[in-house]
């Protein structure tokens, strides 16, 4: 029998390079001749070049951005590696659906649709006694909660495929040309520092944090854990292996989310350390999709700096947030706009009638 996995997400890279060196040069040109000193708006210079890469046009114009929040529960918070219940993921659930929690609010200030998939949470959101569907709210649930990874896989490799089925039709549904990731789910820093450890070799210490908020001694009993979970699942090598042995539904399902996102070149704006963990995995099965990235923020998870140093990225803004669902990468909407918004309207030194740096005019 096939392997599910393997059978829906061909192993060989399909996603095509955006290394476009005509487009590139065009945009760098039409930066070099807005009206501002060369190169004097930095990162913002770099992430215009870069939408426009992705969107292939000079004049990129970001549309009904769409920020989801993927949901869902873990076996291994039993083992005590949260500072909170998993009861929080349905709670926190609610919470966005009510429009209260800070990637909605976030969402709002900014205009972006949010939509909330429960991908496997603990908790019946459409009881059969209630509404059949619910504004803000994709059901896509495998199974509430994945298994313990500290005793057998989290889920199996049929529940990996059609977690990322769910993710890539999701997409597929979505209009626009923006996807925003973001993640709810107690339990998940676990499951990205285990993907980070088994993907990148690291010590699973140097990829361990606080996560919700665990203090000194109790971050160390989460390494141990995560470690013998690691020992546990010493064979799952490959990607799919290993976020099959240590993900959640909600990892798995923005897995097939990102793929489609790029395949359909959408930009991806990045998150904290658990959605940056989902692309690490991304970038292993179909490495171009890290041209389609914006990192959005250095989350204060430890773990998260090595984790975009080890991709070679760099994040727009370090302000020291540890919250996921989304909300650094809503906060870093607004730089995104501002960068299309300099590709399309700004002057050039000639449209204005500026004078040009004086070595460049001889
Ligand atoms: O994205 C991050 O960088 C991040 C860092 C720490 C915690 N979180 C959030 O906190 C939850 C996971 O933390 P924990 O301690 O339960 O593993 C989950 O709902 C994440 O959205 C998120
Ligand atoms: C309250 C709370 C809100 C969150 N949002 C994302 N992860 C979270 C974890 C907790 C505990």
């Amino acid at each position: 029998m096939p392997n599910p996995v393997t059978a829906t997400h061909s192993l060989s890279p399909m996603l095509p390079d955006l290394s476009n060196a005509d487009l590139r040069a065009k945009l760098q040109q039409r930066l070099d001749q807005k009206t501002k000193p060369v190169g004097s708006l930095g990162v913002l210079e770099a992430l215009a070049l870069q939408i426009g890469l992705i969107l292939q046009t000079e004049t990129p114009s970001l549309q009904q951005p769409q920020l989801v929040v993927f949901a869902g529960d873990h076996g291994l918070a039993a083992r005590g590696v949260s500072a909170y219940p998993s009861d929080v993921t349905w709670q926190m659930v609610e919470n966005f659906l009510a429009g209260g929690a800070c990637v909605s609010v976030l969402a709002r200030q900014h205009g972006l649709a949010l939509t909330v998939a429960d991908c496997g949470v603990r908790h019946d959101f459409l009881p059969p006694d209630g509404p059949a569907e619910r504004a803000g709210l994709v059901v896509c649930k495998i199974a509430p909660g994945t298994a313990d990874a500290f005793v057998e896989e989290a889920m199996s490799a049929a529940q990996c495929a059609q977690a990322m089925a769910n993710g890539r039709a999701l997409v597929q549904r979505l209009p626009g040309n923006v996807l925003l990731l973001g993640e709810m789910g107690i339990g998940n820093t676990s499951a990205a520092s285990l993907l980070q450890a088994r993907l990148t070799g690291l010590d699973i210490a140097e990829c361990t944090g606080s996560g919700t908020g665990l203090d000194a001694a109790a971050v160390a009993r989460k390494a141990q854990v995560l470690r013998a979970v690691l020992l546990r699942h010493e064979a799952a090598t490959t990607p799919l292996a290993a976020l099959q042995a240590f993900g959640g539904f909600e990892m798995a399902t923005m897995l097939g989310a990102v793929l489609e996102a790029a395949a359909t070149n959408r930009v991806i704006v990045v998150d904290g350390f658990i959605t940056t963990a989902v692309v690490l995995v991304a970038h292993r099965l179909e490495p171009a999709v890290l041209q389609r990235c914006v990192f959005s923020h250095r989350s204060g998870e430890a773990g998260h700096a090595a984790l975009l140093r080890h991709l070679g990225v760099s994040p727009l803004l370090d302000l020291g947030l540890r919250l996921g669902e989304g909300s650094a990468a809503a906060l870093a909407w607004p730089l995104l706009q501002s960068a299309c918004v300099v590709l399309r309207e700004m002057a050039s030194f000639a449209s204005a009638g500026v004078s040009q740096k004086a070595s460049d005019t001889h």
